[in-house]
C-alpha cells in the first residue's frame, strides 16, 4: 500500500509539473493566462526590481540546494528515497508557482520586432526552445528526472541504480542542452520588455553557475569519463562538425 501511495505521490508530481509547464509556457509568451510576465507592476520601479530578483534567487536557491548530494543525503533521513525526486519536483511546482504569482512585470520596451517574418520566426524559435525541454530529457532519462522511475522501482520492489553516464544525441554536441533549451525559451521573443529580461538575464546567470555545480558533482560520480566528456565536447555552444558517436545507455 506504501509502494502504491509512492507511486502515486510521483504520478501527481509529474502531473503537477505537466500542468505548470503549460501555464509557464503562457505566462513567457504573454498569452491566454490573466497575468504574464509583462503584466505591469504597481510598485516603484526600484521594488518592482528588487522583488523580481528575490524571486530569481528563490527559484535558483531551491532548485540548486535540492539537487546536491549532500542535501539529499540529509534530506532522506526525512523524506523516504523513493519519495525524494518526486518531492524536488512538488517544491519546484510551488517554487515556480510563486515566481509567477509575485513576478512584477517591467513595460519598458527593450526590442520589438515588427517584420511579421521576423516576429513569426522568433516565436518558432521560442516554441522549439520549449518543445526541446521535454525531447531532451527524454535523451537521458525522462522518468528519472521527473522521481517516476524510482517511485516505480520501489513500488516493483526493484532496487534502484542512478543514472550510468551517456553521452546521447545532442548531449554529444553539447554538455547541457536542457540549459540551452530554456535559454531559448527565455530569449527568444519579438517583444522585449525590461521585466522580461532581467528574467532571461538572470535565469542565464543561474543556468551558467548551475551547470559549474553540477559539473562538479558529476565528475565526483562518473570520474574519468565525465572528465574526458569535458576535453571533447563543449558546455554550452554546440559542436556541429567533427563530432564523435555518443555513448547510448538507456536503463529500466
Ligand atoms: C536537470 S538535468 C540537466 C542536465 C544538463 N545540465 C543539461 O542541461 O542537459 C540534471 C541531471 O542530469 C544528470 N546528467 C547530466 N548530464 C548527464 C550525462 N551526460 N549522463 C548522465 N546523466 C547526466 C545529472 O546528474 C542530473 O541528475
Amino acid at each position: 500500500m506504501a509502494r502504491t501511495f509512492t507511486f502515486l505521490y510521483a504520478i501527481l508530481g509529474y502531473l503537477g509539473f505537466l500542468a505548470i509547464a503549460a501555464y509557464f509556457m503562457a505566462f513567457l509568451a504573454g498569452i491566454l493566462v490573466p497575468v504574464t510576465i509583462d503584466t505591469p507592476s504597481s510598485l516603484p520601479l526600484a521594488g518592482a526590481i528588487a522583488i523580481d530578483v528575490a524571486l530569481i534567487l528563490l527559484f535558483a536557491g531551491q532548485h540548486s540546494i535540492m539537487a546536491r548530494p549532500g542535501f539529499k543525503q540529509m534530506w532522506t533521513k526525512i523524506v523516504p528515497a523513493p519519495m525524494e525526486r518526486a518531492t524536488y519536483v512538488f517544491a519546484s511546482i510551488v517554487v515556480l508557482a510563486i515566481v509567477m504569482g509575485c513576478w512584477q512585470g517591467i513595460d519598458i520596451v527593450i526590442w520589438e520586432v515588427q517584420n511579421p517574418a521576423m516576429r513569426t520566426l522568433l516565436w518558432a524559435l521560442y516554441l522549439i526552445g520549449f518543445t526541446m525541454v521535454p525531447v531532451v530529457t527524454l535523451m537521458i532519462n525522462h522518468f528519472d528526472l521527473f522521481g517516476l522511475r524510482q517511485a516505480w522501482l520501489h513500488m516493483k520492489e526493484r532496487e534502484y541504480s542512478p543514472l550510468p553516464f551517456c553521452t546521447p544525441l545532442l548531449y554529444s554536441i553539447v554538455r547541457h542542452p536542457l540549459y540551452l533549451a530554456w535559454t531559448a525559451a527565455f530569449w527568444f521573443t519579438p517583444t522585449m520588455t525590461a521585466g522580461h529580461l532581467l528574467f532571461a538575464v538572470g535565469m542565464t546567470a543561474y543556468m551558467g553557475l548551475a551547470a559549474i555545480v553540477e559539473e562538479r558533482d558529476l565528475v565526483e560520480f562518473h570520474g574519468d569519463d565525465y572528465r574526458e566528456y569535458q576535453q571533447t565536447v563543449p558546455m554550452f555552444i554546440p559542436r556541429l562538425f567533427g563530432r564523435k558517436p555518443g555513448k547510448e545507455t538507456l536503463v529500466a
